[in-house]
Protein backbone atom coordinates (compact mmCIF):
# COMPACT_ATOMS: atom_id res chain seq x y z
CA UNK A 1 0.00 0.00 0.00
CA UNK A 2 1.35 2.99 -1.32
CA UNK A 3 -0.12 6.41 0.18
CA UNK A 4 0.88 9.90 -1.61
CA UNK A 5 0.50 13.17 0.12
CA UNK A 6 1.40 16.82 -1.72
CA UNK A 7 0.31 20.30 -0.97
CA UNK A 8 2.23 23.05 -0.83
CA UNK A 9 4.63 24.53 1.79
CA UNK A 10 3.60 24.73 5.65
CA UNK A 11 0.16 22.83 4.79
CA UNK A 12 0.57 19.98 7.46
CA UNK A 13 1.36 17.21 4.90
CA UNK A 14 4.74 16.31 6.60
CA UNK A 15 2.82 15.54 10.26
CA UNK A 16 -0.30 14.02 8.66
CA UNK A 17 2.36 11.54 6.34
CA UNK A 18 4.33 10.81 9.74
CA UNK A 19 0.93 10.26 11.22
CA UNK A 20 -0.12 8.37 8.73
CA UNK A 21 2.85 5.75 8.68
CA UNK A 22 2.89 5.20 12.52
CA UNK A 23 -0.95 4.46 12.09
CA UNK A 24 -0.43 1.66 9.21
CA UNK A 25 2.98 1.18 9.99
CA UNK A 26 4.75 1.82 7.13
CA UNK A 27 7.68 3.51 6.61
CA UNK A 28 7.85 7.27 5.68
CA UNK A 29 9.95 9.53 2.87
CA UNK A 30 9.87 13.41 3.72
CA UNK A 31 10.81 14.21 0.06
CA UNK A 32 11.22 17.76 0.74
CA UNK A 33 13.84 17.01 2.73
CA UNK A 34 16.32 15.61 -0.08
CA UNK A 35 15.85 19.11 -2.07
CA UNK A 36 16.65 20.82 0.89
CA UNK A 37 19.99 18.83 1.76
CA UNK A 38 21.09 19.50 -1.71
CA UNK A 39 20.02 23.27 -1.08
CA UNK A 40 21.89 23.29 2.16
CA UNK A 41 24.94 21.87 0.57
CA UNK A 42 24.71 24.18 -2.24
CA UNK A 43 24.20 27.21 0.39
CA UNK A 44 27.32 25.80 2.15
CA UNK A 45 29.80 25.84 -0.44
CA UNK A 46 28.85 29.03 -1.54
CA UNK A 47 27.34 27.33 -4.96
CA UNK A 48 25.13 29.50 -7.48
CA UNK A 49 21.36 28.62 -6.82
CA UNK A 50 21.32 29.61 -10.99
CA UNK A 51 23.47 27.32 -11.73
CA UNK A 52 21.98 23.92 -12.91
CA UNK A 53 25.21 22.04 -12.99
CA UNK A 54 26.15 22.74 -9.55
CA UNK A 55 22.85 22.45 -8.58
CA UNK A 56 23.10 18.71 -9.68
CA UNK A 57 26.72 18.61 -8.19
CA UNK A 58 24.71 19.60 -5.07
CA UNK A 59 22.57 16.42 -5.07
CA UNK A 60 26.02 13.88 -4.34
CA UNK A 61 26.04 13.40 -0.81
CA UNK A 62 23.39 14.60 0.72
CA UNK A 63 22.73 11.91 3.31
CA UNK A 64 24.37 13.49 6.35
CA UNK A 65 22.63 16.53 6.18
CA UNK A 66 19.27 15.25 6.29
CA UNK A 67 19.14 15.81 9.98
CA UNK A 68 20.61 18.69 10.11
CA UNK A 69 18.57 21.51 12.07
CA UNK A 70 19.61 24.00 9.03
CA UNK A 71 17.57 22.01 6.74
CA UNK A 72 14.19 24.21 7.98
CA UNK A 73 16.03 27.28 7.53
CA UNK A 74 14.16 29.77 5.44
CA UNK A 75 17.08 30.61 3.02
CA UNK A 76 17.34 26.64 2.76
CA UNK A 77 13.65 26.88 1.38
CA UNK A 78 13.90 29.31 -0.88
CA UNK A 79 17.08 27.55 -2.42
CA UNK A 80 15.56 24.46 -2.54
CA UNK A 81 12.07 25.32 -4.58
CA UNK A 82 14.65 27.69 -6.70
CA UNK A 83 16.87 24.14 -8.13
CA UNK A 84 13.93 21.60 -7.17
CA UNK A 85 12.56 23.56 -10.84
CA UNK A 86 16.16 22.18 -12.37
CA UNK A 87 14.61 18.75 -14.65
CA UNK A 88 18.47 17.24 -13.64
CA UNK A 89 17.94 18.09 -10.09
CA UNK A 90 14.71 16.37 -9.94
CA UNK A 91 15.99 13.29 -11.91
CA UNK A 92 18.99 13.23 -9.95
CA UNK A 93 17.04 12.60 -6.99
CA UNK A 94 14.19 10.61 -8.73
CA UNK A 95 15.59 6.87 -8.26
CA UNK A 96 15.82 7.24 -4.75
CA UNK A 97 11.98 8.51 -4.38
CA UNK A 98 10.84 5.53 -6.60
CA UNK A 99 12.54 2.95 -4.92
CA UNK A 100 11.29 4.00 -1.44
CA UNK A 101 7.89 4.00 -2.79
CA UNK A 102 8.34 0.83 -4.61
CA UNK A 103 9.67 -1.08 -1.47
CA UNK A 104 7.86 -4.37 -0.52
CA UNK A 105 4.86 -3.85 1.83
CA UNK A 106 4.45 -0.34 0.93
CA UNK A 107 5.49 3.39 2.03
CA UNK A 108 4.09 6.91 2.31
CA UNK A 109 5.70 9.56 1.01
CA UNK A 110 5.01 13.33 1.24
CA UNK A 111 6.10 15.94 -1.13
CA UNK A 112 4.82 18.00 -4.41
CA UNK A 113 4.73 15.51 -6.98
CA UNK A 114 4.05 12.24 -5.00
CA UNK A 115 0.55 11.35 -6.44
CA UNK A 116 1.57 12.64 -10.25
CA UNK A 117 5.35 11.48 -10.77
CA UNK A 118 7.13 9.35 -7.93
CA UNK A 119 4.11 6.90 -7.33
CA UNK A 120 1.09 7.84 -9.91
CA UNK A 121 -0.53 4.48 -9.11
CA UNK A 122 -0.84 5.04 -5.21
CA UNK A 123 -3.17 3.15 -2.93
CA UNK A 124 -4.54 6.93 -1.62
CA UNK A 125 -3.43 9.79 -2.48
CA UNK A 126 -4.16 13.09 -0.30
CA UNK A 127 -3.50 16.88 -1.53
CA UNK A 128 -3.61 18.63 1.72
CA UNK A 129 -3.80 22.40 1.83
CA UNK A 130 -4.65 25.57 4.06
CA UNK A 131 -5.05 29.22 2.87
CA UNK A 132 -1.71 31.09 2.94
CA UNK A 133 -1.93 33.08 5.78
CA UNK A 134 -2.72 29.89 8.01
CA UNK A 135 0.45 28.00 6.48
CA UNK A 136 2.66 31.17 7.11
CA UNK A 137 1.61 31.82 10.58
CA UNK A 138 2.19 27.82 11.44
CA UNK A 139 5.75 28.38 9.79
CA UNK A 140 6.48 31.30 11.84
CA UNK A 141 5.39 29.21 15.07
CA UNK A 142 7.74 25.96 13.82
CA UNK A 143 10.60 28.21 12.82
CA UNK A 144 10.55 30.64 16.39
CA UNK A 145 9.98 27.10 18.49
CA UNK A 146 13.33 25.74 16.57
CA UNK A 147 14.92 28.92 17.41
CA UNK A 148 15.30 30.54 14.15
CA UNK A 149 14.00 34.10 13.57
CA UNK A 150 10.93 34.44 11.70
CA UNK A 151 8.38 37.68 10.88
CA UNK A 152 5.11 36.62 9.90
CA UNK A 153 5.12 38.93 6.46
CA UNK A 154 8.87 38.00 5.15
CA UNK A 155 7.75 34.18 5.71
CA UNK A 156 4.35 35.19 3.71
CA UNK A 157 6.32 36.65 1.25
CA UNK A 158 8.60 33.84 0.75
CA UNK A 159 5.77 30.96 1.17
CA UNK A 160 3.81 32.68 -2.29
CA UNK A 161 7.09 33.18 -3.68
CA UNK A 162 8.03 29.18 -2.99
CA UNK A 163 4.18 27.75 -3.84
CA UNK A 164 4.45 30.35 -7.24
CA UNK A 165 7.59 28.82 -8.22
CA UNK A 166 6.74 25.16 -7.41
CA UNK A 167 3.26 25.40 -9.27
CA UNK A 168 4.24 27.14 -12.57
CA UNK A 169 7.53 25.16 -13.27
CA UNK A 170 7.65 22.55 -16.22
CA UNK A 171 9.24 19.88 -14.54
CA UNK A 172 7.00 17.80 -11.80
CA UNK A 173 4.76 21.03 -10.83
CA UNK A 174 2.92 21.17 -7.70
CA UNK A 175 -0.79 20.29 -8.63
CA UNK A 176 -3.42 17.72 -7.55
CA UNK A 177 -3.46 14.62 -8.57
CA UNK A 178 -6.04 12.95 -10.48
CA UNK A 179 -7.68 10.96 -8.24
CA UNK A 180 -6.81 12.85 -4.94
CA UNK A 181 -8.81 13.82 -1.99
CA UNK A 182 -8.46 17.27 -0.80
CA UNK A 183 -7.90 17.72 2.85
CA UNK A 184 -7.99 21.85 3.94
CA UNK A 185 -6.79 22.26 7.77
CA UNK A 186 -7.48 25.69 8.06
CA UNK A 187 -9.91 25.12 10.37
CA UNK A 188 -8.63 21.37 12.01
CA UNK A 189 -5.95 21.20 14.87
CA UNK A 190 -3.32 18.61 14.60
CA UNK A 191 -5.23 16.08 16.00
CA UNK A 192 -8.80 16.92 13.90
CA UNK A 193 -6.54 17.27 10.61
CA UNK A 194 -4.70 13.21 11.19
CA UNK A 195 -7.93 11.99 12.13
CA UNK A 196 -9.63 12.90 9.13
CA UNK A 197 -6.70 11.88 6.94
CA UNK A 198 -7.14 8.71 8.60
CA UNK A 199 -10.48 8.22 7.90
CA UNK A 200 -10.26 9.11 4.74
CA UNK A 201 -7.32 6.64 3.43
CA UNK A 202 -9.46 3.86 5.56
CA UNK A 203 -12.62 5.11 3.38
CA UNK A 204 -10.39 4.45 0.48
CA UNK A 205 -9.05 1.13 1.15
CA UNK A 206 -12.49 0.27 2.24
CA UNK A 207 -13.61 0.79 -1.47
CA UNK A 208 -11.02 -0.83 -3.09
CA UNK A 209 -12.04 -4.19 -0.88
CA UNK A 210 -15.58 -3.66 -2.21
CA UNK A 211 -14.08 -3.44 -5.82
CA UNK A 212 -12.44 -6.74 -5.74
N1 LIG B 1 -3.66 21.26 11.50
C1 LIG B 1 -2.65 21.93 12.06
N2 LIG B 1 -2.90 22.90 12.96
C2 LIG B 1 -1.91 23.63 13.51
N3 LIG B 1 -0.60 23.45 13.24
C3 LIG B 1 -0.29 22.48 12.37
C4 LIG B 1 -1.28 21.70 11.73
N4 LIG B 1 -0.65 20.83 10.90
C5 LIG B 1 0.67 21.10 11.01
N5 LIG B 1 0.90 22.07 11.90
C6 LIG B 1 2.19 22.65 12.28
O1 LIG B 1 2.58 23.49 11.19
C7 LIG B 1 3.97 23.33 10.92
C8 LIG B 1 4.15 22.85 9.48
O2 LIG B 1 3.61 21.53 9.40
P1 LIG B 1 4.30 20.43 8.49
O3 LIG B 1 3.54 19.16 8.72
O4 LIG B 1 5.77 20.42 8.67
O5 LIG B 1 3.91 21.00 7.04
P2 LIG B 1 4.51 20.70 5.62
O6 LIG B 1 5.12 19.32 5.66
O7 LIG B 1 3.33 20.79 4.70
O8 LIG B 1 5.51 21.78 5.39
C9 LIG B 1 4.52 22.37 11.97
O9 LIG B 1 5.05 23.12 13.04
C10 LIG B 1 3.28 21.61 12.42
O10 LIG B 1 3.37 21.16 13.76
N1 LIG C 1 8.48 16.21 -3.97
C1 LIG C 1 8.98 17.44 -3.79
C2 LIG C 1 9.24 17.92 -2.49
C3 LIG C 1 9.77 19.17 -2.36
N2 LIG C 1 10.06 19.91 -3.45
C4 LIG C 1 10.71 21.22 -3.36
O1 LIG C 1 11.41 21.36 -2.14
C5 LIG C 1 10.97 22.52 -1.41
C6 LIG C 1 10.95 22.17 0.06
O2 LIG C 1 9.97 21.17 0.24
P1 LIG C 1 9.31 20.87 1.66
O3 LIG C 1 8.23 19.87 1.44
O4 LIG C 1 10.37 20.51 2.64
O5 LIG C 1 8.72 22.31 2.03
P2 LIG C 1 7.59 22.68 3.08
O6 LIG C 1 6.28 22.33 2.45
O7 LIG C 1 7.85 21.85 4.31
O8 LIG C 1 7.77 24.14 3.31
C7 LIG C 1 9.62 22.88 -2.02
O9 LIG C 1 9.36 24.28 -1.99
C8 LIG C 1 9.73 22.36 -3.45
O10 LIG C 1 10.30 23.35 -4.29
C9 LIG C 1 9.77 19.44 -4.70
O11 LIG C 1 9.98 20.13 -5.69
N3 LIG C 1 9.24 18.20 -4.86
Amino acid sequence: MVIAVDGPAASGKGTIARAIAAHFQLPHMDTGALYRAAALNLWRWGGDPNSEFEAVRACEDIGSNLEDPELRSEPVSRIASKISAYPAVREALLERQKAFAAQPGGAVLDGRDIGTVIAPDATAKLFVTATEEVRAQRRVRELLARGMPAHFDEVLCDLKARDARDTNRDSAPLAQAPGSIVLDTSNLSVEEAVAQAIALVRARLERLEERN
